[in-house]
């Protein structure tokens, strides 16, 4: 619902973030090496969860925030969270992502997190999305998307940071960037 409304209201959702391009350099310097948990409540489920198999070296990294696994700011955190604590231990060599919800990989950034938020929650949202990507782009491990569902968007940004990608032959399963049907105009990063 509120992603409709979101929608509805496209000024809304792209004066806000073009807002934050303003300021687009501050942002860079702001991004820092750990995320600090600020929304995180500890009585929800986790949407992100670790499987590492010590044999060979390579985790496998569960997205199980339903319905679509959008990037809301506690979802990057966690998944920051995450691939730093998998950096950390040298005898992970490998990550796999992928989804745990049917048809979906990731619906891109959560569109709730940018609408009717404050600017100062719009800059914490797009650190926390700017972390992610320099996280995985820049890991030491091999990192691979398997992306077994329509990836939209900061979904296909996710899997653009990896090393590679694989993604299941279904007709029905989407990917690309559709910032500017939406209205959004990419900041400098
Ligand atoms: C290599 C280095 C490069 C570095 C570059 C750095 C920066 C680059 C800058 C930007 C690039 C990235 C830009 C990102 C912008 C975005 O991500 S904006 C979000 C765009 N996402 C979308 O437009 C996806 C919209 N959703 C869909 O298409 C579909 O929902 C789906 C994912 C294909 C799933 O379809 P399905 O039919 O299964 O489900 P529903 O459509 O019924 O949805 C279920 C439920 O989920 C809600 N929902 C869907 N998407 C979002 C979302 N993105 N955020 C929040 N909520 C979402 C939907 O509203 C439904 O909710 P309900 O109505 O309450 O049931």
């Amino acid at each position: 619902m509120a992603l409709r409304a979101a929608l509805r209201s496209r000024s809304g959702l792209s004066g806000l973030l073009s807002q934050r391009s303003s300021c687009s350099s501050d942002i860079r310097m702001c991004v820092s090496p750990l995320l600090v948990p600020q929304e995180r409540n500890y009585s929800t489920p986790p949407k992100i969860r670790v499987e590492f198999d010590q044999s060979t070296g390579v985790a496998v990294m569960h997205m199980q925030s339903p319905p679509v696994n959008s990037l809301s700011l506690d979802f990057l955190t966690e998944l920051c969270i995450s691939v730093e604590k998998l950096e950390m231990d040298k005898s992970c060599r490998g990550l796999i992502i992928t989804s745990a919800q049917p048809k979906v990989f990731s619906a891109g950034l959560d569109i709730t997190e940018m609408y009717g938020k404050s600017p100062e929650h719009c800059g914490a949202f797009w650190r926390s999305v700017q972390e992610m990507w320099l996280k995985l782009y820049g890991s030491n491990m091999v990192t691979i998307a398997a992306i077994n569902g329509s990836s939209p968007a900061g979904g296909c940004l996710m899997a653009m940071t990896c090393d590679y990608r694989i993604m299941a032959d279904n007709p029905r399963y989407n990917i690309g960037l559709n910032e500017t049907q939406l209205g959004i105009v990419a900041p400098f990063w």
